[in-house]
């Protein structure tokens, strides 16, 4: 399990100014749980994400994932930003298998594994090709790869899909199930898309304007009848599926008044 409790964190400013990031967020992701955060721009998304990920301290309350207390980054998280973080002058096989490369993993060791994940993402053609020549999809394919390459128990996805043409983004959430459905990971996923949110969530939760607290939890079974059906249309064409659309939209738009009432 990775649980979160309580956790709030506090940012203080260049200028001396304190600022509230995050209230008291409590959340458990149980294993092979795939959770959305959704929220306004600035309610504490990326913090939320940078504290599971080891990257900044919490201010107060606790993550812990197995039972272990997350205070740094380690290799049981990996992490996909909206914008990828390849090395131009490595090809596709190196930038997935630097971290591998850093921990002392054996070339033979390295190859299978870099062969196996780019065949998940569909990527094997391109293994050789370097960062200039793929296109955006393509290259977070990449970050996928390169994130599931130390094999982490959990995956942290900053808006990975944000920067891409709508066409290419319906492509990469299918892709994503696909990966999630095959590698059983864990999923912690950013996004400011309410439709991708469904989509993909086992739960979908809802974040207030600063400081960022949880004011909605959906428990959501539109991934796994992707995963069964294959036929997203369906899905995202279904009244369930636009009713719910609907109603979060309210409540992220709808201010106080909505958030209190689904509290
Ligand atoms: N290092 C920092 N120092 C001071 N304030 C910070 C720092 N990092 C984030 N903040 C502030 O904390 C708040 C939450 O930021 P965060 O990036 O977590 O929001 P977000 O929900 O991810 O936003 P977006 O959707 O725009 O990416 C914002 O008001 C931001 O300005």
């Amino acid at each position: 399990m990775l649980k979160i409790e309580r956790a709030s964190v506090y940012f203080k400013t260049d200028q001396g100014r304190i600022v509230h990031a995050l209230d008291q967020v409590s959340l458990d992701i149980p294993e092979k749980g795939f959770v959305v955060a959704l929220g306004a721009s600035g309610c504490g998304k990326s913090t939320l994400l940078n504290a599971i990920a080891g990257f900044l301290p919490l201010s107060e309350g606790a993550i812990t994932l197995n039972g272990r207390s997350v205070s740094a980054p380690g290799s049981d998280r990996g992490v996909v930003f909206q914008k990828d973080t390849l090395f131009p002058w490595k090809n596709v096989t190196d930038n997935v298998a630097l971290g591998l490369k850093f921990a002392g993993v054996s070339k033979a060791e390295r190859t299978r594994r870099c062969e196996a994940l780019l065949d998940l993402v569909g990527l094997s053609d391109f293994a050789r090709a370097f960062p200039y020549e793929l296109s955006g999809g393509m290259r977070q394919r990449v970050g996928i790869a390169r994130a599931l390459a130390a094999d982490p128990d959990t995956l942290l996805m900053d808006e990975p899909f944000g920067a891409l043409d709508s066409m290419t983004r319906e492509q990469m959430q299918e892709l994503l199930v696909t990966v999630w459905k095959q590698t059983g990971k864990r999923v912690f996923f950013i996004t400011h898309s309410v439709e991708e949110a469904l989509f993909l969530g086992t739960q979908v939760i809802v974040m207030s304007p600063r400081p960022g607290r949880i004011v909605a939890r959906y428990n959501l079974d539109f991934v796994q009848r992707f995963a069964e059906t294959g036929d997203a249309r369906a899905i995202k064409t279904s009244s369930d599926f636009n009713d719910l659309r609907e109603d979060i939209r309210t409540l992220l738009h709808g201010g106080q008044d909505a958030r209190s009432a689904a509290e």
